[in-house]
């Protein structure tokens, strides 16, 4: 097995008023190509610092960030954005779609970023990934038309419509009831097991079950890999 994701002792602190706030504290970490990892610990750990600086939202301040053997630690903004595009399907606790767009709109905004297809590749895209979430029939439908169960599938479409190798995803399951949750989590690993590596962070220790990897953050530290 080949390491996708390798964090060497990295560094990351917020900065609040005159003090510096050590979040992440010389943390290291390996990531198998095709592991469901959990990221565990409890509110205040570094969970979402972590997964957001992994995908270049936000950034380290020290250390070694390797993405298939690949030194991706220095990457300029533009850099970071086009690795992001290529290489990361997001997925958040508030799904995050715009309101404004129609479902077909939201999902096809990161092709447009891409900037590569033209307009009947993109719809050719967009339709397969609705389908494959099952939702081809709310194309038109603008987000706030849908259940949170429906936005959560077509934040999904979205994530996937790049096809990145990696999905993150922070709380997925957070704003959902619990069977709802047991839908999203079955897509999820769905996914994983078509060759998607997931990221995951979740407080939801039922949730532990579809991990191949459990990373336990405690204090800025990895405290515990299952
Ligand atoms: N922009 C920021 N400025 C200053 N401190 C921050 C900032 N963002 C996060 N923090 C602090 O960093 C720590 C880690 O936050 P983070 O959101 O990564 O934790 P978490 O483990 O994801 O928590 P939760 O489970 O509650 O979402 C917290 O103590 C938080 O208050």
């Amino acid at each position: 097995m080949s390491n996708i994701i390798k964090l060497e002792n990295v560094q990351k602190f917020y900065k609040v008023g005159k003090e510096q706030f050590h979040v992440l504290k010389s943390l290291s970490l390996e990531i198998e190509a095709g592991d469901f990892v959990m990221i565990m610990g409890k509110s205040g750990s570094g969970k979402t610092t972590l997964l957001n600086s992994l995908g270049f939202l936000d950034k380290f301040d020290d250390g070694k960030y390797l993405f298939n053997g690949e030194d991706v630690t220095n990457l300029n903004e533009n850099q970071k954005s086009e690795f992001r595009n290529k290489n990361i399907g997001f997925i958040f606790q508030q799904f995050n779609l715009i309101e404004t767009l129609d479902v077909y709109h939201n999902i096809e905004l990161p092709l447009i970023y891409e900037g590569l297809l033209n307009k009947v590749d993109r719809e050719k895209l967009v339709c397969e990934k609705l389908e494959s979430v099952g939702l081809l029939d709310k194309l038109k439908n603008m987000p706030l038309q849908l259940s949170g169960g429906q936005q959560q599938r077509i934040a999904i479409a979205r994530a996937l419509v790049n096809s990145p190798s990696l999905i993150f995803a922070d709380e997925p399951t957070g704003a959902l009831d619990s069977e709802t949750s047991n839908d999203i989590m079955e897509l999820l690993k769905n996914l994983n097991e078509q060759g998607k590596t997931i990221i995951m962070v979740t407080h939801d220790n039922d949730l532990i079950k579809y991990a191949t990897k459990v990373v336990k953050l405690k204090d800025g530290v990895v405290s515990m890999e299952v």
